[in-house]
């Protein structure tokens, strides 16, 4: 029975007899959004000024073993307000003087929480960048955005360590991948029993709405150019050749060549993790001839395919 008396105050309610533990507690943010624009000299042009533009929306999740006092005796002393987190996007987002991504920009505001807060063990940052294109690819201020862009994120984990340091460890994302082609794609040789009515074949469409995540070693100067080598492998890999492409025999075994050849292409990633889903295009019913032309799209379900692949295969799971 619980026996709250004596007020509100954060000492009485440490009276209340039912005081369950807690299992785990984070405190954070999340969508702080931000638009971060420099204003560089063109070259040659001592006036003119051309802009780089970053949107960010920012998830903010501080780790506190300590503040468990918060949640159960109401005390808030050492407590980083939530509104306080907000406000350190904007202040770090004015400091950072030169332009950079979102990868950088997560483990910048995830270092700084850690240092500057001390009851936190750690701080988690997710930052998801909204896709401006420069207008004509040449213009000096104008961008368009598209809705139908795949997005890209960046994730910093801090960690306060020994010593008075942070070890911050990054992953990249892009999300939203949308992929489509017409043939070169089968799915034979599945167990077949009372339970299986699917065809086998070596001519289906292949769709997905794919979602890569990467993680580097060492310390990566440029991850823009890491997230387009990136980009680009897996694409040449999912897609092949363009006049002839190349021959899918299943989801799983090309999110595994899109994962290799993203580790072929930037010796500095050090593991992948893909999710492919399947979507569906169905044979359409017997009423109209089928000819690989008009197919059914099925909203619903859809294949879960997920691996990750990882250059350094010690601990790996693979066998062959
Ligand atoms: O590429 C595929 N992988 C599967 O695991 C699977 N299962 C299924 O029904 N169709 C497919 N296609």
């Amino acid at each position: 029975m619980s026996s709250v008396s004596g007020g509100n105050t954060p000492g009485s309610h440490s009276k209340v007899s039912s005081m369950y533990p807690l299992l785990q507690h984070v405190h954070g943010k999340e969508n702080v959004d931000v638009c971060r624009v420099w204003k560089l000299p063109l070259q040659g042009g001592a006036l003119d000024l051309r802009s780089i533009v970053r949107e960010w929306s920012c998830d903010i999740t501080l780790h506190s073993p300590d503040m468990a006092k918060a949640y159960l005796v109401g005390d808030n002393t050492g407590m980083t307000a939530t509104d306080t987190m907000k406000n350190t996007v904007y202040r770090v987002a004015k400091q950072q003087a030169r332009p950079c991504g979102p990868e950088e920009f997560a483990a910048r505001l995830a270092r700084h929480y850690v240092n500057t807060y001390p009851l936190l063990t750690g701080a988690t940052v997710r930052v998801r960048q909204k896709s401006w294109e420069r207008y004509g690819g040449k213009h000096v201020h104008g961008f368009t955005g598209s809705p139908t862009a795949p997005m890209r994120v960046a994730e910093a984990e801090a960690t306060r360590v020994g010593g008075g340091g942070v070890s911050v460890k990054v992953t990249s994302t892009v999300s939203g991948l949308e992929l489509l082609k017409t043939t070169q794609s089968g799915y034979e040789g599945y167990i077949r029993d009372e339970a299986t009515s699917l065809p086998e074949t070596r001519e289906r469409m292949l769709g997905t709405c794919a979602t890569a995540s990467w993680v580097c070693h060492g310390t990566v100067s440029d991850y823009d150019r890491v997230y387009d080598r990136v980009l680009d492998a897996m694409l040449r890999a999912f897609f092949g050749p363009d006049d002839k492409g190349v021959y899918s025999p299943s989801v799983q075994y090309t999110l595994h060549k899109m994962a290799s050849a993203a580790l072929d292409a930037v010796p500095a990633v050090a593991s992948v993790t893909m999710e492919m889903p399947n979507l569906h295009y169905l044979p359409t019913p017997p009423l109209t001839k089928f000819e690989d032309d008009v197919y059914v799209v099925a909203p619903n379900p859809h294949g879960l395919i997920r691996a990750t692949v990882v250059r350094d295969g010690v601990g790996a799971a693979s066998k062959l």
